[in-house]
This record gives C-alpha cells, sequence and structure tokens, in this order.
C-alpha cells in the first residue's frame, strides 16, 4: 500500500531515516535505502570533498532513492547546496534553522525539499515558502531540539498544514509507528534506532551506550545558548551543567563542546566526546541490518493496530 509520502519518496515504506550529523554516512543511507525507506546522508559540517565522495559512494551501494540533510547552521551550507545540485540529490531535508535559501535554489530544480521543524510558525512558514512535506519533530529527539513533545507536536502541524507530516523524536518501535500515525502523521523519521544498526560505521562503544542506556540517562544542555540538544549524560554533561551553573558564557560554552560528536562517533569516546542520542535509546536494545529494523517498525505497527479496537473503542 502506498500513501503520500511513499509516493512523494519513490520508496516502499514512509519512513526516512534521521540525517545525524557524522552518523548519517553513504553506508548506512544505502542500507535504509535498500531496506525501503528513505536513507539521508549528513551534510552537517562536513567538509564538501568529504561529502562529495559520500555521494559518489553512495551511488555504488544503492539505485533507490536517497537524500541529503542540510544543517543550515553550519558554515558550508551554500557548497553543500551546490553539491546537491550538482550530484542531483532527489530530496533534501534541512534541520536546524530557515530553509529559505535553500527552497529558493534547489526547488527549481525539481529537488523535493522536507524541512524538518519543531512548532506550529516554522511549519506554516516553511509550507508557504514551497516545502513538498515537513518532517514534525518532537524533544524526545536527540541533538538540537524544539520544546514541544511528539505526542503534543503532531496532531497540532496535521492540523496546520496541507503538505503531509511525518513525525519524528521517540519513535523506535512500531508502537511509535502507530502512534505516530493515529496523532496525523502520514510518514515517520527515526534517527537514534538507527545508530545500532549493523550497517552504521559509528563507533562500537558509541552504540553500546546506547544500548545500555536506560528512561534517565539523557540530558538536555545548553538551553540558555539557544540551541538545546539532548545527550547522553556523561562527564561532558556533567561539565556543561557546571558552566551552565557558573554563568560561563555560550562562547566558553561552546568551545567546549566543538568536536566532541565526532569524538563521541569517530573515535568511540564516549565519557567526554557528544553522545547525541534521543530518550528512546531505552527502547534500542539490538543491533540489527537496516532492513529488519525497517520491517520491525512496520510489522509492529500493522499488529498494534490490529490488536487495539477490541482493547479500547468498544
Ligand atoms: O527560525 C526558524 O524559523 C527556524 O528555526 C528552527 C529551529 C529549530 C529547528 C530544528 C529543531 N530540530 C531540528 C532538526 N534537528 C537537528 O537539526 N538536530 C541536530 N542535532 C545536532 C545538530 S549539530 C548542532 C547544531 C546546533 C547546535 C548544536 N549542534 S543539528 N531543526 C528548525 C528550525
Amino acid at each position: 500500500s502506498e500513501n503520500r509520502i511513499t509516493r512523494l519518496f519513490g520508496c516502499r515504506y514512509p519512513l526516512v531515516q534521521g540525517g545525524m550529523a557524522w552518523v548519517a554516512d553513504a553506508s548506512l543511507a544505502a542500507a535504509v535505502s535498500n531496506g525501503g525507506g528513505l536513507g539521508l546522508i549528513a551534510a552537517a559540517n562536513m567538509p564538501p570533498d568529504l561529502l562529495e565522495i559520500q555521494l559518489q559512494k553512495v551511488r555504488t551501494l544503492t539505485d533507490r532513492p536517497f537524500g541529503v540533510n542540510i544543517m543550515l547552521m553550519s558554515p558550508t551550507v551554500d557548497q553543500v547546496i551546490d553539491l546537491v545540485a550538482k550530484y542531483r540529490v532527489p530530496i533534501v531535508t534541512t534541520g536546524a534553522g530557515s530553509p529559505g535559501k535553500v527552497i529558493e535554489i534547489l526547488k527549481p530544480l525539481g529537488t523535493i525539499i522536507v524541512p524538518v521543524i519543531a512548532s506550529v510558525a516554522q511549519a506554516k512558514r516553511v509550507e508557504k515558502q514551497g516545502a513538498d512535506a515537513v518532517v514534525a519533530e518532537g524533544m524526545e529527539a536527540g541533538g538540537h531540539i524544539g520544546e514541544l513533545t511528539t505526542m503534543v507536536l503532531i496532531p497540532q502541524i496535521a492540523d496546520s498544514v496541507e503538505i503531509p507530516v511525518i513525525a519524528a523524536g521517540g519513535i523506535a518501535d512500531g508502537r511509535g509507528v502507530a502512534a505516530a500515525f493515529a496523532l496525523g502523521a502520514e510518514g515517520v523519521q527515526v534517527g537514534t534506532r538507527f545508530i545500532c544498526c549493523e550497517e552504521s560505521t559509528v563507533h562500537r562503544a558509541y552504540k553500546e551506550a546506547v544500548i545500555n542506556a536506560r528512561d534517565r540517562s539523557n540530558v538536555v544542555t545548553g538551553r540558555f545558548t539557544g540551541h538545546p540538544v539532548r545527550c547522553l549524560k556523561n562527564k561532558l554533561t556533567a561539565k556543561f551543567e557546571e558552566l551552565e551553573k557558573g554563568g560561563a558564557s555560550v562562547e566558553e560554552y561552546e568551545r567546549l563542546g566543538a568536536g566532541k560528536l565526532r569524538a563521541a562517533v569517530v573515535d568511540g569516546d564516549v565519557e567526554w566526546g557528544s553522545v547525541m542520542a534521543g530518550q528512546s535509546a531505552a527502547l534500542v536494545n539490538a543491533i540489527l541490518p537496516a532492513a529488519d529494523i525497517i520491517k520491525e517498525l512496520f510489522s509492529g505497527a500493522e499488529h498494534v493496530v490490529d490488536s487495539l479496537p477490541g482493547k479500547i473503542f468498544r
């Protein structure tokens, strides 16, 4: 069966993998696309020549659709847009900022643009600017987050725009997928769950930290900087909280954070690195192939919906 999202992306399942900085590379994106979802390569702050290598590599690993996630706070955003145009990347998501410029340049090329938003105002603005769909991301998500939970954000976004809504934030099993559709979404974005997939090139220690995470193993730091970020608790987050309490400057705070996500993902420094992960980490307990994760998410959702009516609505 299909819906507006499977038709928009040209893939079997209405699922997009989170465009997680340093984590979402060609290997992960291809595995998700080959598994029937939409894989994303994270441009993040990647030097353009590194991104170009990922764009060439993904074409050798899958002939299915894939996308690039453009992080709008990155200083390399202009070169990323040029590369996306040069390689005719079919789909682009954007995060951490206002996608006006991306829409203006890439929409005329026929690129499908799906901004990640975290509020009703942002959703309305990007719809007016020409977005094809939105990813509405609840604050359960990992990394840079907004303020509203998925449970209350999705219905409000679905009521506010005509374009299809993809729910993100806290979705890691069939129950979350079923809930997202009950709330008005026509697709899901899944990030943390795919950190722990076989084809993810993330350091083993990072994957283990996610698997060992429990309900209260994560924390949001940096609200005072205007960029709240959710990570797993460790020595770095304790230091962030100390700086925040001690009235440190935003510059001092951001100096401490520089390069720490790479330290965790690439070097496996889960003590002093930034182990970005969502609250759903507590629901992730196995490293599986991306294709199996996707199948389980949707067969699980099917099962939940089938067994619902008897329990609740009669
Ligand atoms: O001003 C406007 O209208 C747009 O404002 C926005 C504000 C927030 C968002 C938003 C919320 N969530 C997302 C998508 N998720 C993300 O972008 N998650 C991220 N994780 C790590 C990242 S790297 C980074 C970047 C800044 C500070 C610290 N780390 S980006 N975008 C989108 C737009």
